[in-house]
């Protein structure tokens, strides 16, 4: 044997040189920064916007009923500020806002927010959906990095901060005419993408908005500062949000605002450290969606900040609701692993894992029944003891799921799964022994078969090697049992009476006892259709002890 350390790594091939490290394009440098030293100690304010961001960004934009089914599972969720569209961007997309004003579907508390370009006619269209609503923002965005004002606009840095100040100047002279005292009427200016954008200009196109709006105490603007693209890692996004935190005039009257992607697969990240770094409110969309690869995931923002303690603020307790609703609206399926929500996301199916749980489930039984044991009820005792679970952030059965699917097993997985999923789904607890025997006979059996042993399947796989022939569940084969005796059973009559393990081990006392040996009854015995399952049942290929 000899060491020696892994063969060099080879070049791509693939033509990097054509992009450009992202800092030395942009100056976000903030060698002061205290984001880092900060904690998250309370849930931002949230803005859903699926139905403007979420919807913009699908192959089909919602009909009318979709988009009504969004918007009642946001306020059910406890969504207080919620962007309902882009209504001058189609007559659907109008008529959608004035079906929510005109039926009533807008709870007193919830804020509706719509989404403008900076041009009078689309203005004018924006204010007019607002008129009847309780409480409605109208949001207003332009681009102001120097890519965008060379080749979107093909103007100067001064025209384009005048289109904000003009925007906002029409806006609030529409405001002014078509809304009565009826609605509460609030301002939000996006200068979009902020992340690409001189700092210092980004800045002084905010000012120059609030010097329209002229914020104070109870006339908050909201400055919404976009990752239209996220382009950087996080840190790089945290210094840019505390460095216009710390710069930005009427602090105590703006409503700092973040709306990240997931270009770079870091949205979570860097809405995470936007908020340690003085964001107020974070925008974006439940699971994800939204342009390319999606706005920042709202369900993981909001359940990380559960599973650290703090109220998220927004009810998530029945995730599979959530996730019905979104996926029959957007016609789009949250993958498995999307956290807290996918399929398999509170799934073990490898050895070590299952084996960790089993013993963390047991650990946590002994606590809680200590605390019932002192008076608690057993509600109480579950919220009493902290989590602290194996491979389980969180508790499957606080946003809904069951633990059945906490465990499920196939060739990773060891004797830990097995005895669980039999003990869960069985009520049979096996001694150590046989879990290492029977977690052997199944682990044969996935890998002859591959895939996944369901817990039926566990219970038809014991049943056939342990229980008298007879007690064998309907599985379409027909039932052989583990072992036939030469010479007679002695135990026979008996079998029905005995646990199946102890039956199990008599028969081998017995073998022992009497010296008889035991023979794979596949082999000798012949059952009336046997012949139809051989090669595909598992006790017709594996080496049987004899
Ligand atoms: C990052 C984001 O998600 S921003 C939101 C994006 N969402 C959407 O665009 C969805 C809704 N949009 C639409 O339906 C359409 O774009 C409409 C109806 C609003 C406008 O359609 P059109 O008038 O045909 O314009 P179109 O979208 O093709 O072109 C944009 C024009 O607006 C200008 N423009 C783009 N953004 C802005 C802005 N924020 N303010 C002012 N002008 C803008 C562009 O420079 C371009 O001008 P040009 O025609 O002089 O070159
Ligand atoms: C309109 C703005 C906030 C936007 O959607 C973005 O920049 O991504």
């Amino acid at each position: 044997m000899r060491t020696a350390r892994p063969a060099p790594q080879q070049p791509s091939g693939m033509p990097f040189t054509k992009y450009r490290p992202f800092l030395d394009t942009v100056d976000a440098s903030l060698p002061d920064r205290t984001w880092p030293n900060n904690r998250i100690t309370h849930a931002p304010r949230w803005l859903s916007t699926d139905l403007r961001d979420g919807n913009q960004s699908l192959i089909e934009p919602m009909g009318p009923a979709a988009k009504r089914a969004i918007f009642d599972l946001l306020v059910r969720m406890g969504f207080k500020e919620i962007e309902v569209g882009f209504p001058a961007a189609s007559q659907t997309d109008y008529d959608f806002v004035r079906s929510l004003v005109e039926d009533d579907a807008i709870p007193e508390d919830v804020t509706i927010s719509v989404l403008t370009q900076s041009r009078e006619d689309l203005i004018d269209r924006t204010l007019d959906a607002c008129v009847g609503a309780p409480r409605a923002t109208v949001h207003l965005y332009n681009a102001l990095s120097p890519l965008f004002r060379e080749v979107v606009f093909r103007m100067g840095k001064d025209d384009i901060r005048e289109l904000a100040v003009e925007g906002t100047r029409q806006v609030m002279a529409r405001a002014e005419k078509v809304l009565t005292d009826d609605t509460i009427f609030g301002y939000e200016y996006s200068p979009e993408i902020f992340v690409d954008t001189e700092r210092e200009y980004s800045l002084e196109v905010c000012e120059a908005v609030m010097g329209v709006w002229q914020p104070e105490d109870d006339r908050e603007i909201i400055l919404n500062l976009p990752a239209t693209v996220e382009r950087a890692t996080p840190n790089v996004y945290a210094d840019q949000i505390e460095w216009m935190s710390r710069n930005l005039s009427h602090r105590d009257a703006v409503c700092l605002s973040i709306h990240n992607h997931n270009d770079r697969g870091s949205g979570i990240a860097a809405a995470e450290l936007g908020m340690l770094a003085g964001a107020d409110r974070v925008e974006g969309c439940l699971f994800g969606h939204g342009e390319r690869t999606g706005n920042v995931d709202l369900v993981t923002l909001a359940l990380n900040l559960f599973s650290q303690g703090i109220d998220p603020m927004l009810d998530l307790s029945d995730i599979d609701e959530v996730r019905r609703v979104v996926e029959h609206s957007t016609q789009m399926d949250v993958p498995p692993r999307t956290p807290y929500a996918g399929e398999l996301v509170y799934t073990s199916f490898s050895g070590s894992h299952q084996d960790a749980i089993k013993k963390g489930f047991a650990a946590r039984a002994e606590k809680v029944a200590a605390k019932t044991a002192e008076g608690m009820s057993q509600a109480e005792a579950e919220v009493a003891v902290p989590w602290s679970m194996p491979y389980l952030p969180i508790d499957p059965h606080d946003v809904g799921r069951s633990y059945e699917a906490v465990v499920r097993v196939n060739s990773q997985s060891g004797k830990g799964g097995v005895s669980y999923l039999l003990r869960t789904t069985h009520n049979l607890d096996l001694p150590r022994r046989l879990q290492i025997e029977f977690s052997n006979i199944v682990q044969h059996h996935t890998d002859t078969f591959g895939g996944e042993v369901d817990a039926d399947e566990l219970w038809s796989i014991f049943a056939d090697e342990y229980l008298p022939a007879a007690a064998a569940p309907g599985a379409d084969l027909p039932a052989w049992g583990r072992y036939s005796l030469k010479g007679g059973d002695p135990y026979r009559s008996r079998r029905r009476r005995v646990h199946p393990h102890r039956h199990h081990l008599r028969r081998r006392r017995a073998q022992a006892a009497h010296g008889l040996r035991l023979r794979p009854a596949g082999r000798i015995r012949h059952r009336p259709g046997a012949d139809r399952h051989r090669g595909a049942h598992p006790r017709l290929r594996r080496a049987r002890p004899e």
